[in-house]
């Protein structure tokens, strides 16, 4: 049997490639009589850049000093092929490049995000396309629009601090952005809007640092500022299209800048040809750290299942956790934590959780 696997991160114990190695290792142990192709796969979040450097054989890497979520210094890697920019805003605004305790969306920025910008429309981009997801941020993009230009002021006339938490204190936006001629697309992992129950700060700011009061006034702070910015930058019910919630409000930003939204999760799967993959395979494997309905909505594992649903073929999902337990798309939903017991187990070590949790789901493969 020819079996593809293609997985997204796990995030914070694997990458694509660590886990589709993982699954091909436990899936072979148990039917060594099969072959396994792996296809490490990317939503827009950490990893959108390393999967398409390997889908775009002539594109280049450009490495660029930027900033954490925090201001710290970082080197950010990002690609061009032509006019055309790849860019991953984890690189810069990522949740992995804080410590737990330095978790807070009402400090943290998307500025660095907006240094990586700045290079690529310096160095001759006209076509942007920015992977958003797994941020730390939950600033509406504000602090990236600063860096292209755009000066933020209080009441006093003086400039906004950066962070979600200040956004209501913006009263006035002065000048351009610098991205005149530039195309943006938005490459979301989710099709949050900007606010409400199922916006950035409910949705995502909890796995932020943002807890308990933090949220109301989060979400005050972004309203307010989307309110000022859609008036002055336009369009009016930018806040409110699908993708705008996503990497806490970096969606939202690209579509003051003109922007538009595509899939991610789409996006990679259709540069890495895998619909062709797909049809050439019997059965196909994905997965993610944690298979919930946010997954769901337009995340990596659906778009993969619903592909392999088209060719008619079954599709399984081994994740790290998951709470939910089966889809018309799915053949079967499995996870390391329910194998293990625990999703500390899970987690303590995550190769080998993996690796015979695969390896025992082949066992039982019935073709
Ligand atoms: N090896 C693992 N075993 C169990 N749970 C995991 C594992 N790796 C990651 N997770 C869980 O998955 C979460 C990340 O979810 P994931 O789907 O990978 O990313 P995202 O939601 O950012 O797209 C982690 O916070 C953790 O709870
Ligand atoms: O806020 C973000 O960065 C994402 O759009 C949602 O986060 P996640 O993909 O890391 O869960």
């Amino acid at each position: 049997m020819r079996i593809l696997i293609a997985p997204d991160k796990f995030a914070g114990t694997m990458s694509a490639a660590e886990a589709a190695d993982a699954v091909a290792a436990g899936w072979l142990r148990a039917r060594p009589g099969d072959t396994a192709a792996t296809l490490p796969l990317a939503d827009g979040g950490p990893g959108f850049v390393d999967v398409l450097a390997h889908a775009l054989p002539g594109a280049t890497r450009r490495t660029v000093a930027t900033c954490d979520p925090l201001g710290r210094p970082v080197q950010a890697d990002y690609l061009r092929d032509g006019e055309t920019a790849y860019i991953e805003s984890a690189a810069a605004c990522g949740l992995h490049l804080l410590e737990a305790a330095e978790r807070d969306p009402r400090r943290t920025t998307s500025y660095g995000l907006g240094l990586i910008v700045s290079d690529a429309i310096e160095t001759g981009a006209r076509r942007i396309v920015v992977g958003l997801g797994g941020s730390a941020t939950n600033d509406a993009g504000a602090g990236m629009l600063t860096a292209l230009g755009l000066t933020l002021l209080d009441s006093t006339g003086a400039a906004l601090p950066y962070g979600g938490g200040v956004l209501s204190a913006c009263a006035a936006i002065e000048g351009h952005a610098r991205t005149r001629g530039v195309e943006f697309i938005a490459a979301t992992d989710v099709d949050s809007p900007l606010l409400g129950p199922h916006g950035a700060t409910y949705m995502f700011g909890p796995q932020k640092g943002a807890t308990g009061s933090a949220l109301p006034f989060l979400e005050m702070s972004l309203s307010s500022f989307a309110e000022l910015a859609e008036r002055r930058l336009g369009p009016v019910g930018a806040s409110e299209q699908p993708g705008a919630g996503a990497a806490g409000g970096l969606g939202f930003a690209f579509f003051l800048l003109g922007g538009h939204r595509e899939s991610g999760a789409r996006l990679t799967c259709e540069a890495v040809g895998l619909d062709a993959k797909i049809a050439a395979s019997d059965l196909v494997i994905t997965g993610e750290g944690s298979f919930d309905a946010q997954s769901l909505r337009g995340k990596l594992a659906a778009e993969v299942a619903s592909g392999a649903a088209v060719h008619g073929k079954p599709c399984l999902v081994l994740a790290g956790r998951s709470d939910v337990d089966a889809h018309p798309d799915l053949a079967g939903v499995h996870s390391v934590t329910e194998l293990l017991g625990s999703p500390e187990a899970a987690m303590r070590e995550p190769v080998e959780g993996l690796t015979s949790l695969a390896e025992k789901v082949a066992t039982e493969w019935r073709e």
